[in-house]
């Protein structure tokens, strides 16, 4: 039988880490600050925000929450963004994903200083993960990690394989899986033999936003398997949210994680330990919550 890791509780205990050295930097006179700006009025962005906005203040830290007309213009959100990195009560600053159409969204996240940028989007940040040189690291990869390493010991030489190539969540875990030796392979939607190439990981990453996807036969037995996907559907005349993987057949995996209650709870508690290193950097002290401590 697969173990399930248990992201709800993985990401309450990396929570409950981040308030504490909230604590202690409070001790310095720093609170650090995160600014959560949404554009218009989708209503799962409310909800995340929503919860970003709760999970900041029960850490202790300062919450600044931006709501904004979907109205709103590429150029008046340039100028937002601009006031958030000169505001020095703000350390970190969250663009809430996806925008409205009619607004470049990498034009804003290369607006946003990359010593804020605690969704690790900047290019600063993609450059300075993919050379291994420090930098925020997204939040739903770095939350991946942390849950492979409750599964993983020893990663070298371990075959990943990722399904999706989204700057988001595939080419940044991809990358996390190299630092740490894994030989990878970034599949996506249209590889050809995506099976195949699945059967033969010891690690599985999907992020393609494809529900029940990856079968149980495409996973070879003892592999770990990472669901990323997050697909709301209807099942019986009821809404569920299922992901990218049937997890009913993933039983002769190693390890698998829920959905929901996987991934998903990881993204908000790293955005706050993300928050908490950028208000470290900023200040030029050392260290910041050691996220794979808490596993
Ligand atoms: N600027 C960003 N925008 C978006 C990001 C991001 O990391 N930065 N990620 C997603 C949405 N997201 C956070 O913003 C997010 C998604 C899912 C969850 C979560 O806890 N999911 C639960 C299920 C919740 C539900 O019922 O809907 C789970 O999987 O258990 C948290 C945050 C897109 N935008």
């Amino acid at each position: 039988m697969a173990a399930i890791i248990d992201g709800r509780a993985i990401a309450a205990k990396l929570r409950g880490r981040v308030a504490e050295e909230v604590v202690s930097l409070a001790a310095e006179g720093i609170v650090p600050g995160l600014a959560v700006v949404l554009v218009g009025d989708d209503p799962a962005s409310q909800v995340y925000v929503r919860s970003k906005v709760t999970q900041t203040l029960e850490a202790g830290m300062r919450s600044f929450e931006h709501r904004l007309p979907a109205s709103t213009s590429q150029e008046e959100l340039l100028g937002f963004v601009a006031a958030l990195n000169d505001d020095d009560a703000v350390d970190g600053i969250l663009v809430q994903l996806p925008l409205p159409q009619h607004i470049d969204s990498d034009l804003v996240l290369d607006a946003i200083d990359p010593l804020k940028d605690v969704d690790g989007f900047h290019p600063v940040n993609v450059g300075r993960l993919s050379t291994g040189t420090g930098g925020l690291i997204p939040c739903t990869p770095l939350g991946c990690m942390i849950l492979l390493d409750t599964a993983i010991d020893h990663y070298r030489g371990l075959k990943a394989v990722v399904i999706g190539k989204s700057n988001i969540v595939g080419k940044p875990v991809a990358m996390l899986l190299l630092e740490r030796e894994c030989t990878v392979t970034v599949t996506h939607i249209a590889t050809r033999n995506l099976p195949d190439t699945v059967r033969s990981a010891d690690i599985v990453v999907v992020a393609a936003g494809s529900p029940g996807l990856v079968r149980g036969d495409w996973v070879k037995p003892g592999a770990v398997v990472i669901d990323v996907g997050i697909n709301r559907v209807e099942r019986d005349g009821r809404k569920v949210i299922i992901g990218d993987a049937v997890r009913e057949e993933m039983d002769h995996a190693a390890a698998v994680t829920p959905v929901p209650g996987g991934v998903g709870p990881m993204t908000i508690a790293c955005l706050l330990s993300n928050t908490l290193r950028a208000a470290r950097r900023r200040r030029g002290l050392p260290g910041a919550v050691r996220e794979a401590a808490v596993a």
